[in-house]
């Protein structure tokens, strides 16, 4: 158990891309346990190479990330972290049910070869029901709308039940119906405590959720604060940005 002054994340002069090459450069960030984070910025703005740096998937080039506490390198139980990627829906060559998708986010913590117990079961019932789709929890996953899709991508992420759960975009291009389930969801884990890191182009489906605003320009944290801090800077960022036009 982490002490509680023990940031979640943080990162230290941290640099993340592709294939040698930075796309983020020199981020200094430390998340606390329990806090919900969205992360804002333009298209390409490197907010998923971000996010990804944060679960290892993006290039680490240099300096610290550390994630419960420890250099991500040596984080043993990666279903500590929940994931749940951008763009993602389910339809594929193989059909499954909702339960067999949602049931494949334990199976980092049990063999492959080993059916579900009923505690698994549960939690994956639990899971499904969280996600707003209990009474499609048989059927098919590509019968869905890509917005109930993404929630099987949710409750895929919250079944391990993750201290740590980094989205990217969940609301993009989802129905209203998921939209709502999914504020909900987000709602819930942060009652529970789960530390929350969300890219997303629509802060007011989180609006009441997020308690800080961390934005991504060219590569660079350009504003970390409060969601009213945030309205301060796009402001001030709007005015300057007209003067410069004026002169
Ligand atoms: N796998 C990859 N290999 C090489 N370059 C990549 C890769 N993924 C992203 N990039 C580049 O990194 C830069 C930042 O992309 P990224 O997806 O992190 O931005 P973003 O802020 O999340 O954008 P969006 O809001 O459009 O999702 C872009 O120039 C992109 O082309």
């Amino acid at each position: 158990m982490n002490a509680p002054s023990t940031p979640v994340l943080r990162l230290r002069s941290a640099s993340f891309g592709y294939d040698g090459k930075p796309v983020v450069t020199d981020v200094d960030l430390d998340v606390g346990r329990g806090e919900v984070v969205a992360v804002l910025g333009p298209n390409g703005s490197g907010k998923t190479t971000l996010v990804k740096g944060l679960l290892g998937l993006s290039e680490h080039l240099s300096g610290q990330v550390e994630v419960l506490g420890a250099p991500l390198s040596r984080l043993r139980d990666r279903t500590r972290i929940g994931y749940v990627p951008q763009r993602h829906t389910l339809v594929g060559a193989v059909s499954a049910t909702v339960s067999e998708v949602v049931d494949t986010g334990l199976l980092a913590t049990r063999p492959w070869w080993r059916p579900a117990d009923r505690t698994e079961r549960e939690r994956v019932r639990e899971a499904i029901e969280v996600a707003g789709l209990a009474d499609r929890a048989t059927f098919d996953v590509d019968t869905l709308s890509g917005g109930q899709q993404r929630r099987v991508l949710i409750a895929r992420a919250l079944v391990s039940r993750p201290e740590v759960l980094v989205m990217d975009e969940p609301t993009a291009g989802v129905d209203r119906a998921s939209q709502d389930v999914l504020a909900g969801v987000l709602h819930r884990l942060a009652d529970e405590g789960t530390t929350l890191v969300v890219v997303t182009h629509e802060l007011a489906a989180l609006r009441g959720i997020v308690d800080r605003i961390v934005e991504v320009d060219t590569g660079h944290l350009t504003f970390d604060g409060t969601p009213e801090g945030y309205a301060v800077h796009r402001a001030e960022s709007a005015r300057l940005a007209g003067r410069t036009r004026l002169s």
